[in-house]
């Protein structure tokens, strides 16, 4: 797999484009770069209460969670950050049913996460939620456009419908032109821009991303991370990343720190700072 750096003077894709294009005026309260992420006062889309999770790795007890909670409110980007085995991954796959907590309730788009049966699961997956992996996680017989079409082969979307969902999406991360390449084609950040491209392409209401850069160098990182901003503000979902990069820290809206499975206070919490 190449990691070959794309060039980071020049905007990659029409939305980061636009980004780059100064809007006509400031808007009050919103910083710059920033999505106009709803507050405490409408609905929040994702509610995490009480959240623990313990490992029994032989005769040891890992508390990964230890009982956290907060509230993800629509077009939000949350940055989750913490040291290595700090619950960042535990947290995500226990918000993304890929697990269940020992106690403790998430409640996704109104969907009560932790009581769905495995068929509830699927759908919530399939539906309401887009993942994007650190190993991208893309099916390497299938073409760029192949692996962004499977999320909507899976919902049973008409081909025509598929077709051009396919080909806007791609669009929209700047692979118009790779579509018809494999995985093995591409270079590091073009295989997660096609991840991402695939995890948008059931129109998820969260975005659920555990460390989408850890396999990017810095610069191709930094482009990735400008790419999900960008779409956390086009497409409106809301967007939880775990990540360690002091890049997506920096455009995030708000960040939450993971201490040994407990949330710092997040008035404590400096969005400059590494983790
Ligand atoms: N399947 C498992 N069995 C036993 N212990 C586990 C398991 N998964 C995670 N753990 C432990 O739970 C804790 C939290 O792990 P987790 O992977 O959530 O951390 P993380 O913050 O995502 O780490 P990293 O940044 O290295 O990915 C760690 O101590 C880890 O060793």
């Amino acid at each position: 797999m190449s990691t070959r750096p794309e060039n980071p003077d020049q905007p990659a894709t029409p939305i980061e484009h636009r980004l780059a294009t100064p809007a006509p005026g400031p808007v009050a309260g919103m910083a710059e770069g920033r999505a106009p992420s709803s507050t405490p006062g409408s609905e929040p889309l994702v509610v995490v209460q009480g959240l623990r999770k313990v490992y029994n790795s032989g005769p040891k007890e890992v508390v990964a969670l230890g009982g956290v909670s907060f509230d993800a409110y629509p077009g939000e980007l949350i940055a989750i950050r913490g040291r290595s085995g700090s619950g960042k991954t535990t947290l995500l796959n226990q918000i993304g049913g890929l697990d269940r907590p020992d106690s403790g309730r998430v409640t996704v788009a109104g969907r009560v996460v932790t009581e769905l049966p495995e068929t509830g699961l699927l759908e919530l997956r399939r539906d309401v939620i887009g993942f994007v992996f650190q190993s991208f996680g893309l099916i390497p017989v299938l073409s760029a456009a192949e692996n962004v079409g499977v999320p909507m082969r899976l919902s049973r979307t008409a081909v025509a419908e598929r077709d051009e969902r396919v080909r806007m999406l791609l669009s929209l991360v700047g692979l118009e032109k790779h579509m018809n390449q494999r995985p093995y084609e591409l270079s590091g950040g073009q295989q997660q821009r096609v991840a991402i491209a695939r995890a948008l392409a059931n129109k998820p209401r969260l975005l659920i991303a555990d460390e989408p850069t850890g396999q990017l160098d810095s610069q191709t990182g930094r482009q990735i991370m400008q790419l999900l901003r960008a779409l956390v503000r086009s497409e409106g979902v809301t967007a939880l990343v775990a990540t360690h990069d002091p890049a997506l820290i920096s455009l995030a809206d708000r960040v939450l720190q993971l201490h040994d499975g407990t949330l710092a206070d997040p008035d404590l919490v400096p969005t400059s700072a590494p983790a």
